[in-house]
């Protein structure tokens, strides 16, 4: 039985005697609001067996309040490691989808599926961020064991090395203060694994491409200080776009709100770019890396930036499908 059969069914059944005479009526006796509960049933998607039957589900209840109540008779799978859909091949439910609101009857059958161990967005962002800020300074102020003593006495750091520092611990500093301050991250968690695949590739690139920068055999772009001079322009061009769209993206939603809207251009210039691309903080970022490539001329950031490319080009265009 579905819903709406379920609302014909609990509709006021004096109507039709409103018409039929004039004269004033007696007033009916109030009905008490029936209110119809779902029963819930969860079912484990890989071996389709019955985990749980919750009777008596109001409503209104959402996705999330299903979770918890799941939660309560399996305390190992907190909500956020649940996955809950309603076909064992779709998409998983979003947290807030109301029950009623679901293409079900009043029993509903959902599959479960454990997502596995969880970590707050903030968490990986701010890990992924605070390792390549201290490995990268690690090599820039030559701790011990890290370059050989027979160095020691090499000549003194070039000017673009230090220019280097600055750039790459400004890059990341940005980064963790937009963590903290700017984005507006919807999805509550993400999986655990994440952190070790972000972590390993931000770490190693970092400690890669410091390695060969702060090396005491450094050689310097070879069109000098006019290569330095362009990709630290890029580098700052890109960087100032990448925040302008960082905060295009948070006025575009509420504060605790989840929704996504379609981003437009807005007064500032920077912004101007998502008449061409769906994800301009992705170019810009691209833009920082190149320009920083081009400032160091070093390999290690060419590949860092090219890995960087592929992934977010897969995003983007999720995105864009998205939408
Ligand atoms: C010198 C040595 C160098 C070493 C180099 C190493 C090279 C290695 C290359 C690696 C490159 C890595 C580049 C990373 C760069 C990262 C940059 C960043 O900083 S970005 C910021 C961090 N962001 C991320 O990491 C994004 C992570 N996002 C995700 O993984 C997914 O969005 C998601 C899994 C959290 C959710 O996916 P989504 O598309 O939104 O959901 P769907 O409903 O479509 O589900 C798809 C699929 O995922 C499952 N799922 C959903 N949510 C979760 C969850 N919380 N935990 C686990 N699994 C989840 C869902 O069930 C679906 O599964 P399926 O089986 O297909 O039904
Ligand atoms: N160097 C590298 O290899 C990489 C660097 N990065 C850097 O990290 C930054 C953040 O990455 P990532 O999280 O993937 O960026 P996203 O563009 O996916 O998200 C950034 C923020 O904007 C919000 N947002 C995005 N689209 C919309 C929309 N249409 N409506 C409302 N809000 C929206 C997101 O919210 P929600 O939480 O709802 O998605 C999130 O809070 C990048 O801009 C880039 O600078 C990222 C990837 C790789």
């Amino acid at each position: 039985m579905d819903v709406l059969a379920l609302e014909a069914k609990t509709g006021n059944a004096g109507d039709s005697d409103k018409k039929s005479s004039s004269r004033p009526k007696p007033k009916p006796p109030k009905k008490a609001k029936r209110i119809v509960y779902f029963e819930v049933e969860i079912v484990d998607l890989k071996t389709k067996e019955k985990l749980l039957l919750l009777d008596k589900v109001e409503p209104t209840a959402t996705v999330l309040d299903i979770k918890a109540l799941f939660h309560k008779s399996y305390p190992k799978w907190y909500p956020a490691r649940q996955s809950l859909r309603l076909d064992a091949k779709g998409k998983c439910l979003r947290d807030e989808e109301i029950l009623q609101t679901l293409p079900v009857g009043t029993t509903a059958s959902f599959y479960f599926s454990d997502l596995g161990p969880q970590l707050t967005w903030g968490t990986v962002f701010l890990t992924e961020c605070v390792g390549p800020l201290i490995i990268y300074l690690m090599f820039y102020f030559h701790l011990p064991f890290i370059y050989s003593p027979k160095y020691d006495f090499t000549s003194s750091k070039h000017w673009v090395v230090h220019l280097a520092c600055m750039c790459h611990s400004f890059h990341y500093i940005k980064r963790i203060l937009e963590t903290m301050f700017v984005h507006r991250i919807s999805h509550g968690t993400m999986p655990l694994r994440n952190i070790f695949k972000n972590c390993g590739y931000y770490w190693c690139t970092a400690a890669w491409m410091a390695y060969y920068i702060n090396h005491p055999l450094y050689t310097t772009p070879y069109y000098g200080q006019q290569q330095v001079n362009t990709g630290l322009y890029i580098f700052l061009f890109c960087q100032v776009g990448n925040f302008s769209i960082h905060v295009a993206l948070r006025n575009l939603k509420q504060p605790g709100s989840k929704t996504k809207k379609i981003p437009y251009p807005t007064k500032n210039p920077f912004t101007w770019m998502f008449w061409l691309v769906s994800c301009p903080n992705y170019t810009y970022e691209m833009g920082s890396w190149i320009g920083f490539t081009l400032m160091t001329q070093c390999v290690p950031v060419a590949f860092f930036t090219i890995v960087g490319f592929i992934q977010m080009t897969v995003w983007a265009k999720g995105n864009t499908t998205a939408t």
